[in-house]
């Protein structure tokens, strides 16, 4: 089975993108129109004039600056080398002695590292990337002293690398290395895990140089490139090479993963000098497209890096910049090297450049090592087979963390002594130490559990296993559908949630709608990992509880269309009950930062880490707790509208009771009678609207009941009005009263409005504060505090049944104000002879009327002394 998952050991600091700068030599062309230098390089600085004014110098400082302009000769083999020892010319060895063994550094450490070449068309990138002739280029010179290095490895290294070559061109993905091409290119997914990926791309095994300098060769060939005015073998495409580079060490059977880009971009001309017209406008201005997102990637990566506040990163936005998201502000060691031409002509180009590539100095990556420890768990796992065999018929086995466990794991939330299996007369059994959590086919077990062929185990957090029954028990299973994610949805099949529980298009229909299979995939792929972080909690103490939680988007539709659903994980303080959301994406970068922590404290037994830099740690924030929809249609009448409405949490349950009026009234605010109602809402078409929003109380709020100690407040919007309004906070209520009005006017009410009002609903959000609170662990209080929560719970009970007969006092309100409206739009007939019918009719209707009133009264005073005697029952023993 496939249960490898990645854990990361943690670099001390985070590292800025290295920037180097490379200045070329006049091209023939340049040389011919007899071009001036515009650059000058003095010890690490790059200075640049402008033609136009001798006086204008800019200067830059990078990590790193090659002058390749002048001062060189060609040996007897074509190699660039300097022409005397004073020359500064820096050849392509030198790049590679920096920039290249850099990467190969990197990659044999485990870090993912990735080189971006950048710079106008003819400036020099395809020289540094790929080279020329015997002049090769960066990717040549990696690979090639990668594979001499494996070859000198010691006999317990098993590397595997893989190889892949791709082309961004027109927003397209082309593979380079395969010759059939898919019509509207292939396509870049996302993984939980992976980040963005590029599916059904080649990957080709290599086993030596040789291989991939075949491969690179088959691939340029390939490679689409178009001329553009300004260089006849330009490419606009952006072209992407990529190492798996992994390293299986067999005598500690711990893996080491880096993953290698190498990028040659496109062009960074602007528009107006390429040229460019027709199909190809669209074209640059779609090459543009990625390497304008790239530039916003990079401004805005760099803003964060100074600690401005930045809202969004554009990854998204394109192509390429989805593809280098790791490369950029993640898990990245990351060089760009700016090719510069020298040419006067090129200045602004050149001045752009450099631009550039002194915001990308600013950003700032995470890389950390890879390494896959469950390459153990899988040995461990034949390990488990073995022990049995070697057991023979009988026998017992001890399983944990401990060296003296007959199996020895290693794997997040393993105890020392996490489990036994016995086998007893040909019958096996799995057994759980004390409180070590133990997973059969979904289900955690707490006591002795017999195993079937086939029975699938996890401990721990995540560490899965497959049971392989004796050989009498085995058939001609097909063992390989028994991969990661089977175990994940086993268990989130076990936890109720499944395709069907989130929701189909129609009930029998098995065809889910494809926003809620992605839900469905979010919420598997996400579970095993939020396991995996209540576990580094739980043993790093830092007592928060996460959990995985859907969200109802259609919540916040006006109109109640079922819109998509998201997956979110619902953070809480466990002494405090302080509550936080975070989103998916935030989850996942919480989650990496934590394995970061956790690894720290697995080397060190140091978790130390300031508050602000706590991945389990956040500012207190506002929590939604649900919303309410208000259907606004009766004030398309002019009618008054009073409501008992539900609050409903994204679980779709009650989170509390919203009571609500809106009333329509004069300018003045005086509340319109009956007699102002109107049977057809285009009546107001163009007139003043006027009505008063009054928020009365809440009722059984839960996030109150939870902890008393807390908040809410609400907010809403009405029609196209910018600005929520806001109740104004209130604590330690369950049923807090807020009495609170606001007076809105239409002055020529709108045909649209008019549709707003009669299609929409005012959504009321619900909003939980909280307030800091220390963690109290003594006994004491933690006692006044479960006395004073049953209290709470007594008394939020008596008020959620009040909230409830309320409820169903005003929906028998909204059912007679029906009626009441049908009644007055019952007009008397011409006809003399049906008048009879027609009284006889109006007076049942009257009667029907009255008795909805009595009954609907009736009730309402028989709850309510109920309640009311209740509440006394309660309250008297703590009062004596
Ligand atoms: N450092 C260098 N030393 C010698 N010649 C160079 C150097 N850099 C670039 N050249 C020469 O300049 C020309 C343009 O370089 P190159 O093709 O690498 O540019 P490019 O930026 O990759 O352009 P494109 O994006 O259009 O492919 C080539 O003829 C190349 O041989």
């Amino acid at each position: 089975m496939d249960n490898e998952k990645m854990g990361r050991v943690p670099v001390p600091r985070s590292d800025s993108v290295r920037v180097a700068v490379r200045v070329r030599p006049f091209s023939q062309r340049e040389k011919n129109s007899g071009s001036q230098c515009v650059i000058s390089m003095h010890s690490g600085n790059i200075s640049i004039r402008d033609p136009k004014n001798e006086e204008r110098v800019k200067t830059f400082t990078f990590d790193l600056t090659y002058w390749s302009h002048d001062g060189f000769q060609k040996d007897e083999d074509g190699v660039l080398i300097p022409s005397d020892p004073a020359s500064k010319f820096a050849g392509q060895s030198d790049v590679f002695h920096d920039i290249g063994r850099g990467i190969l550094d990197s990659a044999w450490r485990g870090y993912n590292a990735t080189l971006l070449a950048y710079g106008q068309t003819g400036s020099g990138k395809s020289y540094s990337m790929i080279g020329f002739g015997t002049n090769k280029g960066l990717i040549p010179r990696v690979c090639e002293e990668l594979f001499q290095a494996i070859e000198k490895q010691k006999e317990n290294l098993e590397p595997q690398v893989m190889f892949s070559m791709l082309e961004i061109y027109n927003e397209q993905i082309r593979d380079l290395l395969s010759r059939t091409k898919a019509p509207g290119g292939l396509r870049v997914r996302e993984d939980q895990q992976l980040g963005f990926f590029v599916e059904g791309l080649k990957w080709v095994p290599c086993e030596n140089y040789a291989q991939i300098e075949k491969l690179v060769e088959q691939g340029s060939k390939i490679r689409m490139t178009a001329s553009t005015n300004m260089n006849a073998s330009s490419s606009r495409s952006h072209m992407l090479i990529a190492i798996q580079f992994k390293q299986v060490f067999l005598d500690t059977a711990l893996t080491k993963r880096s993953s290698i880009n190498m990028v040659d971009l496109a062009g960074s001309e602007r528009q107006r000098s390429s040229g460019s017209e027709g199909d190809r406008l669209r074209e640059g201005s779609r090459v543009n497209l990625s390497l304008t997102s790239l530039g916003n990637v990079i401004s805005a990566l760099a803003d964060l890096a100074m600690g401005k506040k930045v809202l969004h990163i554009p990854y998204r936005d394109s192509v390429l910049t989805k593809l280098l998201q790791s490369a950029l502000g993640g898990n990245s060691r990351t060089t760009l090297i700016a090719a510069l031409s020298p040419a006067d002509i090129c200045y602004e180009e050149t001045l752009s450049t450099l631009r550039y590539a002194e915001r990308a100095k600013k950003v700032r990556n995470r890389a950390v090592i890879n390494t896959c420890p469950l390459a153990r768990a899988s040995r461990a796992e034949n390990a488990l087979l073995l022990g049995f065999r070697g057991a023979g018929a009988a026998g017992s086995c001890d399983v944990g963390r401990a060296a003296s466990n007959a199996i020895c794991l290693q794997g997040l939330g393993i105890s020392d002594k996490h489990a036994s299996f016995v086998n007893l007369d040909g019958k096996v059994t799995v057994a759980p130490h004390s409180k070590c959590k133990v997973i059969v086919n979904g289900v955690p077990v707490t006591g002795r559990t017999k195993l079937q062929h086939l029975d699938r185990i996890i401990l721990g957090s995540n560490s899965a296993f497959l049971y392989v029954g004796f050989p009498s028990e085995r058939g001609a299973e097909d063992l390989s559908r028994f991969d990661y994610d089977f175990f994940q949805l086993e268990r989130a099949a076990a936890e109720g949630v499944s395709v069907a529980t989130l929701g189909c298009v129609s009930p029998g229909d098995d065809q889910a709608d494809p926003s809620i299979l992605a839900v469905f995939q979010d919420y598997v792929k996400l579970m095993p990992l939020v396991v995996e972080a209540n576990q580094m909690s739980e043993e790093l103490k830092k007592g928060l509880t996460m959990e995985l939680k859907v969200k109802n988007l259609a919540s916040s539709d006006s109109r109640g269309y079922d819109l998509q659903k998201e997956v979110m994980v619902k953070v809480t303080k466990q002494g405090t009950h302080e509550v936080w959301i975070w989103s998916k994406a935030k989850f996942i970068n919480r989650k990496f930062l934590m394995e970061e922590l956790y690894q720290r404290f697995l080397e060190s037994r140091d978790s130390h880490v300031a508050q602000e830099d706590d991945p389990f740690w956040d500012p207190l924030e506002v929590v939604h707790l649900g919303s309410a929809h208000v259907w606004l249609q009766p004030l398309a009448h002019c009618m008054m509208l009073e409501e008992q409405v539900e609050f409903l949490n994204c679980d779709g349950l009650e989170e509390a009771v919203l009571h609500i009026r809106i009333t329509p009234c004069s300018p003045e605010g005086w509340a319109h009678g009956e007699e102002d109602m109107v049977i057809d809402p285009l009546e107001l078409l163009g007139k003043r609207i006027d009505f008063q929003t009054h928020i009365v109380r809440c009722l059984g709020v839960k996030w109150l009941k939870e902890d008393g100690s807390r908040g809410i407040q609400m907010g809403y919007k009405i029609y196209d009005l910018p600005n929520t309004l806001y109740t104004k906070p209130v604590w330690k209520s369950v049923n807090p009263r807020i009495e609170e009005t606001v007076h809105f006017a239409a002055l020529g009410a709108s045909r649209e409005f008019l549709d707003y009002l009669l299609t929409n609903a005012l959504i009321v959000d619900l909003w939980g504060l909280q307030a800091q609170k220390l963690d109290n662990p003594e006994g004491a209080t933690r006692t006044a505090a479960r006395e004073a929560k049953q209290v709470c719970a007594q008394q939020a009970s008596s008020d959620a049944q009040l909230a409830r007969a309320l409820k169903v006092f005003y929906q028998g309100m909204g059912v007679a104000r029906g009626q009441l409206l049908r009644l007055r739009r019952c007009r008397p007939p011409e006809d003399d002879q049906m008048l009879r019918p027609f009284v006889h009719q109006q007076s049942q209707m009257l009667k029907d009327l009255e008795d909805l009133l009595e009954s609907s009264l009736h009730k309402l005073k028989a709850d309510v002394a109920f309640i009311v005697k209740k509440r006394k029952e309660y309250l008297l023993p703590s009062q004596q």
